[in-house]
């Protein structure tokens, strides 16, 4: 998998609404409509990640959750990272999420 340079990371960055990052990686805080939701969109987000073996890092603050997305193995954003960030903000979405 190709590491994507600043470029490549800021014109994939264009087609991820919310989402924000660098070369090293890219991240999103969403605002679920209460902390049970946010809960459940952790949960689509788990098995989705299970199901690419790609894996976010996951903070959960009450309504806030953030996922953070690198590829470790190659030491920065590649775009294995990109296509699950967009399946997280269609989860998200789907959860009436914002942010
Ligand atoms: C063997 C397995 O494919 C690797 O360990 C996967 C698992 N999930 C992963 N998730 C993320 N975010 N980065 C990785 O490099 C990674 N590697």
């Amino acid at each position: 998998m190709t590491l994507l340079d600043d470029d490549g990371v800021r014109a994939a960055l264009e087609g991820l609404p919310g989402w924000s990052g660098d070369p090293s990686a890219i991240t999103r805080t969403v605002e679920a409509p209460d902390f049970s939701t946010g809960i459940r969109i952790v949960d689509d987000v788990a098995a989705a990640a299970e199901a690419a073996d790609h894996h976010p890092d996951i903070d959960i603050r009450w309504t806030k959750v953030t996922f953070t997305l690198a590829t470790h193995s190659e030491g920065g954003v590649t775009q294995k990272d990109v296509d699950l960030a967009g399946t997280i903000t269609e989860i998200a979405d789907r959860h009436g999420a914002r942010g």
